[in-house]
């Protein structure tokens, strides 16, 4: 079992990642005090209700006091107002972290608030589920999964591999990568996937034709696993969708043009066309496989963009 590694950690969120976080650090006793703050007084009196942390603040600004380490893990547009809030607060020498989904915007929000004796090193677990708050969390959730980390110029390697650790004591697997090139990256695997599930499902809510009780009583397992992306938290998505605007368009006017090929095929009954291509995804799932990743692993797609 990993030993302590940071005296005081101040966990800002405690939402599904904030909360799975400190059970880990609870599980494998990664520091002397954590510091949950929430600015929702339910969602603290729950997190203290659930034992998650060893002392319970409502403000932000508090909650860092002493600190050695700092988590912020809260919608990505909150990132700046967190940032002005902690920033007088922290102590020399703390490492400030985030979860966030997206990196450059995330950056550009917190970064200029940063005082020069703190390590400012963004991060990105890529785990998650489609469920949120304090209650959604467990230990674990990190297991074996990637984060990315977006390191700044001038960021301390020291502080960095102490991160990379803590982390690591998670048992996730460690990545670093340009924040802009990390963006357009979980555009294509995350941001899409989860745009698209809503999409999908918003049109068969609004289909005149199909009642709902149709779409609930004959959805096909297909139809199902895009249900699930699809309730994933709206404030958070659309906190992504706002602060990876340029990387989604992107990959969505990509996305378009595929699929208007693809609707072009069906309505000129191409079937070698959509045989092509039906036999080409198949070959990317099947080269997953074999790779010995898991479809849930969470570099899955990576690959594709980096062809
Ligand atoms: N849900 C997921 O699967 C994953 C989420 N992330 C990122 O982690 C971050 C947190 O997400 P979750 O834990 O899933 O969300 P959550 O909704 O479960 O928890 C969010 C937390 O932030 C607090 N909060 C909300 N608005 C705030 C504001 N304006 N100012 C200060 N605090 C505020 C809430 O009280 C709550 O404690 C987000 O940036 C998200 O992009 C990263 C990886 C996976
Ligand atoms: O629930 C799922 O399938 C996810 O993809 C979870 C998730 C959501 C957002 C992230 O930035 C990383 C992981």
């Amino acid at each position: 079992m990993p030993d302590v590694m940071f005296d005081r950690i101040a966990l800002i969120g405690i939402g599904l990642i904030g909360s799975s976080i400190a059970r880990d650090i609870k599980a494998l006793g990664l520091a002397r005090q954590v510091v949950i703050s929430s600015r929702s007084a339910d969602t603290l009196k729950r997190a203290e209700e659930l034992a998650l942390g060893t002392s319970y603040v409502t403000a932000a600004a508090e909650a860092v006091r002493d600190a050695d380490l700092v988590i912020v893990s809260v919608p990505v547009g909150a990132s700046e107002a967190v940032a002005r809030e902690i920033a007088e607060h922290l102590k020399p020498g703390v490492i400030v972290t985030d979860v966030g989904s997206t990196k450059a915007s995330v950056i550009a929000q917190m970064a200029p608030h940063m005082p020069d004796y703190v390590h400012f090193i963004p991060g990105h677990p890529l785990a998650g589920t489609e469920k949120s708050g304090p209650d959604a969390g467990f230990p674990g959730l990190f297991k074996g999964r990637w984060c990315i980390f977006t390191p700044l110029e001038n960021t301390d390697p020291a502080a960095l591999s102490k991160l990379k650790a803590f982390w690591e004591a998670l048992g996730s697997r460690v990545d670093e990568m340009d924040p802009v090139h990390h963006d357009k990256v979980l555009a294509i695997v995350s941001h899409l996937p989860h745009i698209i599930a809503y999409n999908i499902v918003g049109t068969a809510d609004d289909l005149e034709t199909v009642t709902e009780s149709e779409v609930i009583k004959y959805s096909a397992s297909g139809f199902r696993d895009f249900t699930r992306l699809a309730a994933s938290d709206p404030t958070m998505w659309r906190d992504v969708c706002l602060h990876n605007k340029d990387a989604i368009l992107e990959m969505l006017a990509r996305f378009s043009e595929d699929l208007a090929y693809l609707q072009r095929a069906i309505r000129w009954g191409e079937g070698d066309k959509l045989f092509e291509l039906f036999s080409r995804t198949r070959d990317v799932r099947r080269s997953i496989i074999q790779a010995g990743q898991d479809v849930d692993a969470p570099d899955f797609g990576r690959h594709v963009l980096d062809k």
